[in-house]
């Protein structure tokens, strides 16, 4: 197979070259219609037409700029094709939330701008019937366009246009929602659109996923209200020409699951799962479709890409059960489970300071346990004492345990403004919505949990070498720990810094750094003295959890910090 650094050589050479015989039709016109010099013909061997299309626009560039086209990463990538929801529950804007949430490259071309919210919609704008072949051009003859989701399609001129370019353009799939009614009830296609749908775009269909209210339109009207009538609808709609057919059972009556048929023209699947109590349906249609174009533009089979997308609609409606986004009767549904946990209580995560490093208490789960107290106890009076900083530590919790203490924990933490950290379980972290991480050098590298986290959460590393001071900064880090300055038993086969290890390591490091290891109230003073201003506070485990009582060594171990010139502060 030919590669691009071979068309970039021929191009640099000044040659004719020669690709061969494309058997599409649409990718000899395509070729034919190019304005470049040296090409002589073109011939295509077992070449998607799609990569072709990149090593065309690339030639086309002409010889001024030619990139290889082999060192870049293909993305899946979706086009949905629909209308815009300003409300941004359904329509483009939710095609473009499920392909983020399904990390799939989402284009749109927008057919419609809609004024619509949660009551329902109070307008519709269709875009120019030119202006959409032209969106639909832009975006097919350049961006390498795997998998084309049809939503709203408000005049048979557009379907004819769509369906035209497609022809020009073909890609792997396409997956088509007949949106004809909006889940208010709005009419977002007329009836006169029908047989176009029929004639035209069904048959070229990878995949079609009407709900009871559309595949009966689509079928002048049957009555679908058991599985059976819609088994006997899918049957009949595959009829139409869709390779597959999705008939979605949302609306049937007297159902506790929700049940979708799919229909490949040989087997049946019946796909159930508890039907979820929300009002945030908004949307779900446009959301299903997108995630299975997603599914397929990753290379999945329709079955395997329908039973993912119907979990994951699932998933976020359950999770978005009890969001409140407008008044009307149905709701937005959050497509990146992410929005809960800003609105849940009104202490919220604040940014992080490098100040709140002076007084870092580290739980330890054996030393609570031989003290009798859990860790909320223990690290409710770290926090009483002083504490500005707080990591739970717990090597030896189950997860399940670990998970609720962070929970209860993480509610003193926010109430006293005081940062939570979880030691080395991004997982956790994540889970319970913790303020951060610590992660040492054998642990999740810092630049993967900073992926995992998003930009707001506080990361610290564990360094004991200016190298690995520089590593942590380069991996997006917020501060380093640094030690063992001292001996210590907590923590096994631990390498002392010292003093010295410990100054080298702040002189070099571009972040904040918390001293750690054997570090109590008769040491801390001499540890802050080294002097150096980024040092900005010390870490502390056995000093205070190992001790009778940890209000009264914390308050201890803060006056002897706030006696020392601590990072200038
Ligand atoms: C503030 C702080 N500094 C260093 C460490 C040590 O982390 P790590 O090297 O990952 O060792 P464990 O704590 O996981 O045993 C820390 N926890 N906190
Ligand atoms: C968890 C930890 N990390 C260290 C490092 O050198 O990175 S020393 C250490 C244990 C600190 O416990 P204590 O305050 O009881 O000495
Ligand atoms: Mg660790």
């Amino acid at each position: 197979m030919a590669s691009a650094a071979f068309f970039s050589t021929c191009l640099l050479a000044n040659k004719n070259y020669l690709f061969l015989a494309p058997t599409n039709a649409s990718a000899k016109g395509y070729i034919s219609n190019l304005r470049v010099p040296n090409l002589a013909s073109i011939v295509l061997r077992n070449e998607r037409f799609v990569r072709l299309r990149g090593l065309v626009a690339m030639v086309d560039e002409g010889a001024s700029k030619v990139s290889d086209d082999d060192s870049r990463m293909k993305i899946p990538h979706v086009l949905t094709v629909a209308g815009s929801d300003s409300g941004a529950g359904a329509g483009i804007q939710a095609d473009l939330k499920a392909c983020a949430a399904r990390r799939v490259y989402c284009s749109t071309v927008i057919t419609a701008v809609t004024a619509q919210n949660t009551v329902g919609v109070q307008g519709v704008s269709n875009v120019p019937e030119d202006f959409v072949a032209e969106q639909l051009k832009s975006v097919l003859s350049d961006m390498e366009v795997d998998v084309v989701k049809t939503g709203m399609l408000p005049s048979i001129g557009i379907v004819k246009i769509l369906c035209n370019t497609l022809k020009e353009f073909p890609v792997q799939a396409l997956v088509v929602d007949p949106v004809m009614v909006s889940t208010s009830g709005d009419v977002l296609a007329g009836p006169s659109i029908l047989s176009t749908f029929r004639e035209v775009l069904l048959p070229m269909a990878d995949i079609i996923t009407p709900n009871l209210k559309e595949a009966s339109a689509l079928l002048n009207g049957m009555q679908l209200e058991t599985v059976d009538d819609m088994r006997s609808a899918a049957r009949l709609l595959h009829n139409m020409g869709p390779k597959n057919v999705l008939v979605k059972g949302g609306d049937l009556p007297d159902s506790s699951d929700a049940v979708d048929i799919l229909y490949d023209g040989l087997n049946f699947y019946e796909l159930r799962s508890p039907r979820i109590r929300t009002r945030n349906t908004h949307g779900t249609g446009c959301s299903l479709a997108s995630c299975i174009a997603a599914e397929l533009a990753k290379g999945y089979p329709v079955v395997s890409a329908v039973k993912v997308a119907k979990r994951y609609v699932e998933t976020a409606l359950g999770y978005s059960k009890e969001i409140g986004i407008g008044n009307g009767p149905q709701g937005p549904f959050d497509h990146l489970l992410r929005l809960k946990s800003h609105s849940q209580d009104c202490h919220r995560q604040r940014p992080f300071s490098p100040s709140d490093l002076f007084l870092y208490a580290v739980t330890d789960s054996r030393m609570n346990k031989r003290w009798g107290r859990s860790i909320a106890d223990a690290v409710k009076a770290a926090i009483d004492g002083g504490a500005t900083i707080v990591q739970l530590r717990e090597k030896d919790a189950e997860t399940k345990d670990f998970l609720e203490s962070a929970k209860a924990c993480l509610r003193i933490c926010r109430s006293h403004g005081v940062p939570l950290l979880i030691n080395d379980r991004v997982d956790v972290a994540i889970a319970c919505d913790a303020d951060g991480v610590h992660v040492g050098q054998s642990d999740m590298p810092a630049h993967v949990a900073r992926t995992l986290l998003g930009p707001e959460k506080i990361i610290g590393v564990s360094c004991k070498t200016p190298e690995q001071a520089q590593q942590a900064w380069v991996d997006g880090a917020d501060y380093i720990g640094c030690g063992g300055v001292y001996p210590t038993n907590t923590k096994e086969n631990n390498t002392t810094v010292g003093l010295d290890g410990l100054k080298t390591v702040c002189t070099a490091s571009k972040l904040p750094v918390v001293a750690i290891g054997g570090i109590g109230v008769s040491n801390a003073g001499a540890v802050m003295e080294i002097g150096v201003p980024n040092l900005k506070g010390v870490a502390v485990v056995s000093a205070l959890f190992d001790r009778e009582s940890i209000l009264t060594e914390t308050k201890k171990l803060h006056s002897v910090l706030l006696g020392s010139n601590v990072g200038g502060t």
